[in-house]
């Protein structure tokens, strides 16, 4: 197989569209940082003081220039009062932007931390179909390194540019009151760059896009390579997985250096060299003045502030254009978190229905992932509460789907009721506390056994070890080292499958479910420890509706009924004994060809 081109589109998260990116970003930073107006205005004001202040030294310079220095009147008290003013002027300056710089840093540090709060809280509402087309890393991706890169925009790109804004508002300012016709010349510095900057953006943003992108790839990339690393190397697939990080990351290089190019060709050079043609103007200009007559006094004075006015014109122009290419990156990376939030959350069931006894209603149900493509079709069935059903079909007939739709992962509104309840008018809080889940993978998380059962709910231990025993896996957690409190790994990579199905299952028990669905539960487990399971079903009998989908018939044989499904359909539904009975039944070739499988391992 070719390796895969860094161009061909991958399945994952929506792209930000392009061309709204400043409008996202500023929406995003205002949201984040409007509980902190307060902070933001007193912060803004000190700037403010402190540029002012800092204006103040040329007019200062030019002051004793003009009335002491040419003149040569040595009066010393007044030049020393004067001198230690422009001091104390920058002290006090100096002193207003380290207190900006701590309340505008803050505010930034908490607004970003507020918004990856947003961020992470908004992805665990997020539908489950928006799960079957998320990537991983790339979703790693956006919530870690996209928010970092909006506090780039906070912390360092836009206070550089207040701050640039304001010392150039300052000295504008004081050279307009000096000689307007020479501040219209500088003036003309403006459009040049925003000018320049219009252009670098028009150039870069491609690149700086296509580079986030890339660089969210070569994340969902080592994650997949790390989460299905066995499978790889069985199948010998580690050089072209080589290769593809290879050739994303020489794309991500790519367009990183398209980026830095146009920054190098269009910042920096591009001003540096109007710095100079400008101070070249602004000297041609005082030398007309002075062969049109002598230089006076006057003049020198402004010569001496006009040049100390046009660095602190270019300096802050030169500081704005610098954080361009961080601010393209921040933008973009802003605008991919607003894509993300933008992403609709499942709608939050408003009605306050509670589960009681756990009796499930399934009428009509029809379910389409893709629109015209249904694979369950007018499924009815009436599960009594407290009773067992199994649900048993060939590979891909829709077990899993419907379990999924009876989970509310995906709606089906006014299909299933529990207890009478619309599925969407019980509130969020009952449903989940009430429904028990052991899905087909086990998942772990790499914590205690103990934290893997509890799973945040605040259960004692007495309860975390009833369940265990109750699920039959306190035998194995009490033989591990540490027992209850032994880490189990990423992925509870210290335990078997098996093991890691029965502390699934240990989960599900604790919480004291009203309804428990099993997916495949016994899938991985050998005989004995299968039986053991159908004996924890068979005693949650009566006060728990259990639903367990299972491939090993033998799971479901004293389920008080089997719905058999096919092609998204009820074929047969009734007893081990009634299905049995059918002959040339889906159910009864089944249970016969697994038969048929057992004896022949069995005899080899
Ligand atoms: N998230 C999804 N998006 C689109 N189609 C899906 C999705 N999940 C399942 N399907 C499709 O729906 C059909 C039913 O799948 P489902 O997983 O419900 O079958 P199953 O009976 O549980 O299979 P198995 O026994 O292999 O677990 C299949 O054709 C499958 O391709």
């Amino acid at each position: 197989m070719p390796a895969e081109s860094v161009d061909t589109p991958r399945e994952g998260l929506a792209p930000a569209p392009r061309r709204r990116f400043p409008a996202q970003a500023a929406s995003l930073l205002l949201r984040a940082a409007l509980p902190e107006r307060r902070h933001l205005w007193q912060g803004v004001l000190w700037l403010l003081a402190a540029a002012g202040l800092e204006a103040l030294g040329p007019l200062a310079g030019k002051y004793l220039i003009d009335n002491y220095l040419l003149p040569r009147d040595a009066d010393l008290p007044r030049i020393a009062g004067l001198l230690l003013g422009a001091l104390f002027a920058g002290a006090v300056a100096s002193w207003l932007r380290y207190l900006q710089l701590v309340r505008l840093a803050g505010v930034a540090m908490r607004s970003v931390q507020r918004l990856r709060e947003q961020v992470y809280r908004h992805v665990l509402r997020l539908p489950m179909a928006f799960f079957d087309h998320a990537i991983t890393g790339q979703l790693v991706s956006r919530v870690t390194n996209d928010t970092e890169a909006v506090k780039t925009l906070y912390v360092q790109v836009l206070f550089v540019i207040l701050d640039s804004l304001i010392l150039l508002a300052g000295a504008m300012i004081a050279m307009l009151w000096l000689d307007w016709r020479l501040m219209l010349i500088v003036a003309a510095l403006v459009p040049a760059v925003t000018l320049i900057v219009v252009l670098y953006q028009r150039l870069s943003a491609p690149a700086v896009t296509r580079s986030r992108e890339l660089r969210s790839e070569l994340n969902a990339h080592v994650a997949e390579s790390i989460a299905g690393m066995a499978v790889l190397q069985a199948a010998n697939a580690a050089p072209r997985f080589r290769e593809r990080f290879g050739s994303l990351n020489e794309g991500h290089y790519q367009s990183r250096l398209g980026e830095l190019r146009a920054n190098a060709w269009l910042l920096r050079p591009v001003l540096d060299f109007l710095n100079v043609g400008l101070l070249a103007v602004i000297l041609w200009v005082f030398g007309q003045r002075a062969s049109s007559g002598p230089l006076g006094a006057l003049e020198v004075g402004i010569v001496y502030a006009f040049i100390s006015y046009i660095s602190r014109v270019i300096e802050p122009l030169i500081q704005i254009t610098m954080q361009f290419s961080q601010l393209q990156q921040a933008l973009i990376g802003a605008s991919r978190v607003h894509a993300l939030l933008a992403e609709t959350e499942a709608p939050a069931a408003r009605d306050q229905g509670r589960v009681s006894r756990g009796e499930i209603a399934i009428e009509r149900l029809t379910f389409a992932y893709q629109p015209g493509r249904p694979v369950l079709h007018g499924i009815a069935l009436r599960i009594p509460a407290g009773s067992f059903h199994g649900i048993v079909g060939h590979t891909g007939s829709g077990k899993t789907t419907l379990l999924s739709l009876l989970l509310r992962f995906y709606a089906a509104p006014g299909h299933v009721r529990i207890d009478g309840v619309p599925l969407e008018a019980i509130a969020e809080d009952s449903f989940r506390a009430s429904v028990g889940m052991v899905p087909q993978e086990p998942f772990l998380l790499a914590a205690s056994a103990r934290e893997n059962i509890a799973m945040g709910r605040p259960l004692t231990d007495a309860q975390v070890e009833a369940a265990a025993r109750a699920a039959h896996a306190h035998g194995f957690i009490a033989a591990l080292e540490q027992g209850y409190d032994t880490l189990l790994g990423e992925g509870g990579a210290r335990l078997s499958v098996g093991q890691k199905q029965l502390l699934a299952i240990a989960r599900a028990l604790a919480g004291e479910p009203r309804i428990l669905f099993l997916d495949e539960a016994t899938a991985h487990i050998d005989s004995e420890t299968e039986q053991l399971v159908q004996r924890t079903l068979a005693r949650l009998h009566g006060r728990v509706t259990v639903v367990a989908i299972a491939h090993r018939l033998s799971t479901v044989r004293d389920a008080d009924r089997i719905v058999v499904l096919n092609h998204g359909r009820v074929a047969e539904l009734g007893t081990h004994a009634e299905l049995m009975a059918l002959e040339g039944g889906i159910y009864q070739r089944l249970y016969q060809l697994q038969q048929l499988e057992e004896e022949d391992e069995a005899q080899q």
